[in-house]
């Protein structure tokens, strides 16, 4: 029935004010202003309409995410969008393009590695789009060990040049984003030689296509490397392989920040860490963090609103069927999701206070919050992209068969969200970063350096102390309990800053006891799920198991009258979800049944193919058929 809520009575139970719930959600009610009135405007321009994308063809993916791309920034201009506007409309869009690496790591990595003149001279061309960029860091050979990277760039004195140079197969740059067709310029990671000797890997602005016609700048083999996982989803980007023949570039485009190389050839470095090369990636994996609960919030708000529409087994005196939803079972997968959720918002906003304070200090010269940084986003980066790729799987076994039809939007999210596990430093290898900070710091209690933020509670957990001398020896042969140890201390720290968040004012009706619930079931899932490691440290006794077991249970109850204020909370426009299952209205039989005839396989009722394949396997006359 069109027009009906069929989610109406769900709505009704919920004891909370739903409106305030948002602005939490959102972060501040500007934010949610912006929010709402973006995700309308996109949802309502059939410029941006995306329900066709599974049916495409590679390249008209690609020509209509180029249309997109460039349909999005005269929307941008034409409103006069602020970047904050610009960012959300890019977020509602909801379609990977060569955009994202040209603001999210090509101009991040040119203000936080370049100079001021070198700013100065780049951004406004980037900032107008004058320019394209991408980041091309990766290699075939080498992705993790950015100190493994094989492109060299040797300085000719006598030109005031550098020379870069792809001098093996391994050392084509594989993977950047936007490089395989669309890019003018990378930031380009090589080996830099002086006089000689190397000096570690460092970033060159090197132009890419010509400003004029498109076609590769002498000296560059530039192209795509090929489709990946899913149909349509990351396909929309072309990932690209680039090959330099001695490329000459001006010596005043290696991003010189961090350190330089003078016209006589003398290598210099800042007093700047030269950890500072790797900080377009600092910025990014915040961002990821951000993106994860948005990833998320999204598979369970399909999987939460499709629970209370499907109903399986229980029929009473030929009463309804059970709503699926009410299923303990049910319960227990989905709403610590839910709570995953919400958790990884809070710890996403604070993330994002972190990078602005570092950010903020490493401009005034102070370095000494660094390697925390470092820490928390790549710990959490890991940490939340591994729970949020296994959780949108689970949200898609969640809706049972229905989960795996395209149309559902989990396969496609799915698709396009898995590789944010891999890109921007591989989990397991950042969690390796993370386990190298938390035994550098062991190793550092009882010393005068007292470990201080994120780290601070080292000094309370006594069985440490003992462990601190032998900490550096083994660290390969331990690592993958290390890797574990990195896990549980971002665990840590995602349930410290749900509490801390709830230490706050948080006006409206229930909103505060429904985000406490939320919390608890967040840590206590978590003590469940890794309750062997708390009983075999003693940190809690079998009867604390069972108690906390019980309690989970009580919390998913009180969840669950709730259920679907608390996903509409995250104000998701149906454009946006793109999931017939996860309709605001609940009307899921009607729209499944009729978008099944829209498929181009409908198109007409005897397929393609029926005289040539079907019809001599009928008539047996397979052995004299054309084939
Ligand atoms: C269609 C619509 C269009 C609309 C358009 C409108 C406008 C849009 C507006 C806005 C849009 C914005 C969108 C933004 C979205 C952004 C999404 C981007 C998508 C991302 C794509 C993916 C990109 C990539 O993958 S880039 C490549 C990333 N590569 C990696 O991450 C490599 C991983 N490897 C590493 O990080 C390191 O090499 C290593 C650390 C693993 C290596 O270890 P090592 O021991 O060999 O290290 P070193 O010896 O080099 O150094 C050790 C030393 O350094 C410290 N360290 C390491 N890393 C860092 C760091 N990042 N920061 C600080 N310190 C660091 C480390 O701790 C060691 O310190 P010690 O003190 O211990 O020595
Ligand atoms: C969709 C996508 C987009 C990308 N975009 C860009 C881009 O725009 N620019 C760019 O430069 N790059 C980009 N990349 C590349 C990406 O950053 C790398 O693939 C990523 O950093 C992982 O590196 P790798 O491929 O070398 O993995 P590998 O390091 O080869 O990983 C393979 C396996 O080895 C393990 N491993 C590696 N090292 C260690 C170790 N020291 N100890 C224990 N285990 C280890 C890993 O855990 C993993 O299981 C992109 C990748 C993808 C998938």
């Amino acid at each position: 029935m069109e027009g009906v809520d069929h989610l109406a009575h769900e709505r009704n139970k919920s004891e909370f004010d739903v409106d305030a719930m948002k602005i939490v959600w959102a972060g501040s009610p500007h934010a949610f202003v912006v929010s709402d009135r973006i995700s309308k405007l996109v949802a309502s321009d059939p410029g941006f309409r995306k329900d066709n994308r599974s049916t495409l063809s590679r390249k008209e993916l690609f020509k209509n995410t180029l249309r997109k791309a460039a349909y999005a920034w005269k929307t941008i201009i034409d409103l006069h969008l602020s970047e904050e506007e610009a960012a959300k409309l890019r977020f509602y869009v909801d379609e990977p393009a060569f955009t994202d690496v040209h603001w999210g790591m090509f101009i991040p990595a040119i203000k936080g590695q370049g100079t001021e003149e070198q700013q100065q001279k780049w951004l406004p061309l980037a900032y107008k789009m004058q320019i394209i960029g991408c980041y091309a860091q990766t290699e075939l050979g080498h992705g993790s060990n950015v100190q493994g990277l094989e492109t060299t760039a040797t300085f000719d004195p006598q030109t005031d040049e550098f020379i870069i140079h792809s001098p093996t197969l391994t050392s084509s740059k594989w993977w950047p984003g936007g490089l395989g067709k669309v890019a003018t310029h990378a930031i380009a990671y090589a080996l830099l030689i002086v006089g000689g000797r190397e000096q570690g890997v460092h970033g060159f602005i090197v132009q890419l296509r010509s400003l004029e016609d498109h076609s590769p700048l002498p000296g560059m083999t530039v192209g795509d490397i090929g489709m990946k996982f899913g149909n349509g989803a990351y396909n929309a980007m072309d990932n690209g392989v680039l090959r330099f023949d001695h490329v000459r570039i001006p010596r005043n485009q290696m991003l010189m920040r961090v350190s330089q190389v003078t016209c006589e050839g003398k290598y210099k470095q800042s007093d700047v860490p030269r950890q500072l090369v790797y900080g377009a990636m600092l910025y990014v994996r915040q961002t990821i963090v951000a993106d994860a609960s948005c990833a998320l919030s999204r598979a369970v708000c399909i999987a939460t609103r499709y629970s209370a529409v499907r109903r399986q087994f229980g029929s009473q005196n030929g009463g309804p069927e059970t709503q699926v939803i009410d299923y303990k079972t049910q319960q227990s997968r989905l709403f610590p999701l839910l709570a995953s959720a919400y958790a990884f918002r809070f710890v996403g906003e604070w993330l994002k206070w972190l990078y602005a304070d570092v950010t903020q200090r490493l401009q005034a010269n102070d370095f000494s919050t660094l390697p925390e940084a470092h820490a928390c986003t790549a710990g959490l980066k890991s940490l939340t992209t591994t729970a949020t790729a296994d959780g949108i799987e689970e949200c898609r076994k969640l809706c049972g068969g229905h989960g795996y039809l395209c149309s559902s939007g989990l396969p496609e999210l799915f698709a396009v969200y898995v590789p944010a596990c891999t890109y921007e430093g591989e989990n397991t290898v950042l969690l390796l970063q993370v386990a190298r900070f938390l035994m550098k710091t062991v190793s550092q209690l009882g010393s005068s350096k007292k470990p201080v933020g994120t780290i601070a509670y080292m000094t309370r957990v006594e069985h440490l102390m003992q462990c601190r001398c032998g900490v550096q020896r083994g660290f390969a042969e331990l690592s993958a309990d290390l890797v574990e140890a990195a896990v549980a201390h971002c665990q840590l720290l995602v349930v410290s800053k749900f509490i801390e968040k709830l230490q706050q004012e948080i006006p409206g009706k229930g909103v505060k006891q429904q985000l406490e619930v939320l919390c608890n079931i967040y840590a206590l899932f978590l003590l469940h799920k890794h309750q062997g490691d708390f009983l075999s440290t003693g940190c809690i006794t079998p009867k604390h198991a069972a108690l906390a077991n019980d309690e989970l249970r009580s919390l998913y109850s009180q969840v669950r009258p709730n259920a679907i204020a608390l996903v509409d909370a995250f104000n998701y426009t149906d454009h946006y979800l793109g999931s017939i299952l996860g309709c605001y209205d609940g009307n899921v039989y009607p729209k499944l049944y009729e978008a099944a005839w829209k498929d181009p396989l409908n198109e007409s009722v005897v397929p393609d193919g029926y005289h040539q394949y079907i019809r001599p396997l009928l008539k047996q006359e397979i052995r004299t058929a054309r084939l």
